[in-house]
């Protein structure tokens, strides 16, 4: 039995006509399926916790249909990962989630490859530890300019509008530049494991990359691995704006990392530290870092169904 669960407002409102496509596909293939839609912030993270925990004992398929948003609210609701095949059809504004892990984009092509998978795969997942909650993340935690872009990315209103004309990979960038101008930077002491800590003192932002891409294909940390049990640590400090703006386009192609500020290394677990509240993000859902947050990486945590031939950053 299938089990989707879809949110219709995914892309400005797209989310709601690539299901009715789907829905096409399900019924051409007289398959067993059962869908739901959300209505609401978090409303995925309930359906997916109701769904496994009533079908205690069975193996689920459980299928997101959504941007990042969605896939990060169904992974948080799931009560129990052994019993769970996870599949994925996209139908957001970035897909970073789909991007690095070379699952296919176009409806009919993502229908079919769920409904006869020939390939799955185990991959691993972060997990951030907020102190009053811990989220599920599949693709980035991050602290500060990335986390406030995601902020202004839920409620904005040129996110709409670049949906509509079929430009919503340019949403992120758009706010990004916009946040660039407003983003502070200040003090973020990132501590690894056996309590090395680093102090960075004009940090513009730190996330914790399970995959290569964040923000609709910026290529932050290019040698992330979701099969390695490593997060990668990426922090830009000391950098001015300038030279900021400079940075951003070039991480579409991954060669940011030759700009001095640019930091990348390893970690199975982290700890991100900073005085002052900032913005925080699992996968662009967004929320408030009041103190610190603690990352680890779960290997191999989700069974997912994959494609054939993927094409991963
Ligand atoms: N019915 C709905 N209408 C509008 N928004 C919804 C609805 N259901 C859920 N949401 C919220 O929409 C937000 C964004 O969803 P999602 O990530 O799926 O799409 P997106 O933002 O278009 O894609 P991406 O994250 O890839 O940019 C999430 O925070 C989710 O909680």
């Amino acid at each position: 039995m299938y089990y989707f669960i879809v949110n219709p407002g995914s892309r400005s409102g797209a989310g709601k006509n690539v299901w009715q496509k789907a829905e096409q596909i399900l019924e051409q293939e007289n398959v067993e399926y059962r869908v739901y839609f959300t209505g609401y912030r978090y409303h995925a993270t309930r359906i997916a916790r109701e769904i496994t925990s009533r079908t205690d004992g069975e193996r689920v398929i459980l299928v997101a249909v959504g941007g990042d948003g969605t896939v990060n609210e169904v992974l948080n609701g799931i009560t129990d990962f052994s019993r769970v095949l996870f599949g994925y059809l996209p139908t957001g504004s970035s897909n970073d989630f789909a991007r690095c892990l070379g699952l296919p984009t176009d409806t009919e092509t993502a229908v079919r490859n769920l409904l006869h998978p020939s390939r799955f795969d185990r991959i691993d997942l972060g997990l951030a530890d907020f102190g009053d909650r811990k989220q599920y993340f599949a693709v980035s935690c991050g602290c500060g300019f990335d986390a406030a872009v995601c902020h202004e990315a839920l409620s904005s209103r040129m996110k709409k509008l670049l949906n509509r004309l079929h430009l919503g990979k340019l949403t992120y960038a758009g706010i990004a530049l916009k946040q660039l101008v407003l983003s502070r930077p200040g003090p973020v002491t990132v501590i690894t494991e056996g309590g090395r800590a680093r102090t960075f003192s004009r940090a513009y932002f730190v996330s914790a990359m399970n995959c290569p891409c964040e923000g609709g294909g910026l290529r932050l940390a290019p040698r992330a691995d979701a099969h390695d049990g490593l997060l990668d640590i990426f922090v830009v400090n000391r950098l001015n704006r300038f030279f900021i703006s400079l940075m951003l386009p070039t991480a579409y192609a991954g060669l940011h990392t030759i700009f001095p500020g640019v930091h990348l290394y390893r970690a199975r677990a982290a700890e991100f530290k900073s005085a002052s509240r900032l913005p925080a993000h699992t996968d662009g859902e967004a929320y408030f870092l009041e103190n610190a947050v603690k990352i680890s990486c779960v290997p191999r945590a989700l069974a997912l169904i994959s494609a054939p031939d993927t094409h991963k950053f």
